[in-house]
């Protein structure tokens, strides 16, 4: 399962449009050819290659410091490549404006703070700012995807709150919100479930795979993944180690190799996922 590049492309053969809610949805697909970035001297992404197609839910999991977030500003264009090319529907994507890309690609990043404060509404109301000429005021349609963007996440009853007065966990289902009332076809999540309680990860990656569309996310929790993703790529020092769906690629070598941790895989009962058992590791004292 070494470095299969864009195997995954041929596990996604079913059909691009979904149906999203009420109304039809495009997805995106997103290809990534041998991506390198530094940062400093370092080379941090090393000719990393992946895709996301036929609304597919592909995970990105490593060991901290691996190169996940790394590799994902790239994508969202926080960090320039050194190396390799990103493509959006097979274009480019250095050929497309930000404007156009904006309308398309929704990101929740890792870190939600803001330096001003605004009501949650008027964040989740940021999502609708591409879909808006300039001076354009919001209609009320905008005002209803921000609704039911709120709902989806059970924020709804936040809307008049001041977003610095929320927890990190209720944030970031603002932050989800935000992305869901851009209505993108393709989405980028950098660890979405980090501050959230068992029952909000399950909520939140419930509403991501419900949106039908591609998706790109960084993921810690290994059974998560496997519950909810079609598709990983397990990266390690800035490469990708291991690929494939979740059943082939989570094995008891593949997590030794990567996170140097023993476990014990079964598959779960109720879901389609697995369990993982880890034995602790041996710390010196
Ligand atoms: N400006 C920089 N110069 C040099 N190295 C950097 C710089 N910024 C980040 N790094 C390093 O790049 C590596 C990859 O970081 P990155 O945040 O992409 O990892 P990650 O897999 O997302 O980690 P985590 O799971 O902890 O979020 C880390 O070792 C980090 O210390």
């Amino acid at each position: 399962m070494k470095n299969q590049d864009f195997s995954h492309a041929t596990l996604c053969l079913r059909p691009k449009v979904c149906r999203l809610w009420k109304g039809m949805v495009i997805s995106m697909d997103l290809t990534v050819k041998d991506l390198s970035v530094n940062l400093g001297e370092k080379e941090i992404v090393k000719k990393v290659s992946l895709n996301t197609s036929g609304n597919s839910f592909v995970a990105l999991l490593g060991p901290n410091g691996s190169g996940k977030s790394t590799l994902l500003r790239s994508i969202y264009r926080v960090l320039k490549p050194s190396g390799g090319i990103i493509l959006i529907d097979g274009k480019d994507s250095t050929q497309i404006t930000n404007k156009k890309l904006a309308k398309e690609m929704a990101v929740v990043a890792q870190f939600n703070n803001l330096n001003f404060d605004f009501t949650v509404r008027e964040i989740v109301m940021m999502g609708r700012t591409p879909h808006l000429n300039m001076l354009q005021a919001e209609s009320s349609k905008d005002y209803k995807i921000v609704d039911s963007a709120l709902e989806k996440v059970g924020m709804r009853q936040y809307g008049n709150r001041s977003y610095a007065s929320l927890s990190g966990g209720e944030k970031q289902r603002i932050m989800l919100a935000r992305a869901i009332a851009q209505e993108p076809k393709l989405l980028i999540l950098d660890e979405p479930t980090n501050h959230l309680d068992v029952r909000y990860q399950l909520q939140i990656l419930s509403i991501v795979k419900e949106l039908g569309i591609n998706v790109l996310a960084a993921l810690h929790d290994l059974t998560l993944a496997s519950q909810f993703c079609d598709y990983l790529y397990l990266l390690k020092d800035g490469e990708i180690d291991s690929q494939g769906k979740p059943d082939d690629v989570l094995t008891k070598e593949t997590i030794k190799r990567i996170y140097e941790i023993d476990c014990e895989i079964m598959k779960a009962p109720n879901t389609d996922g697995v369990l993982i058992s880890y034995y602790p590791p041996k710390v010196s004292m």
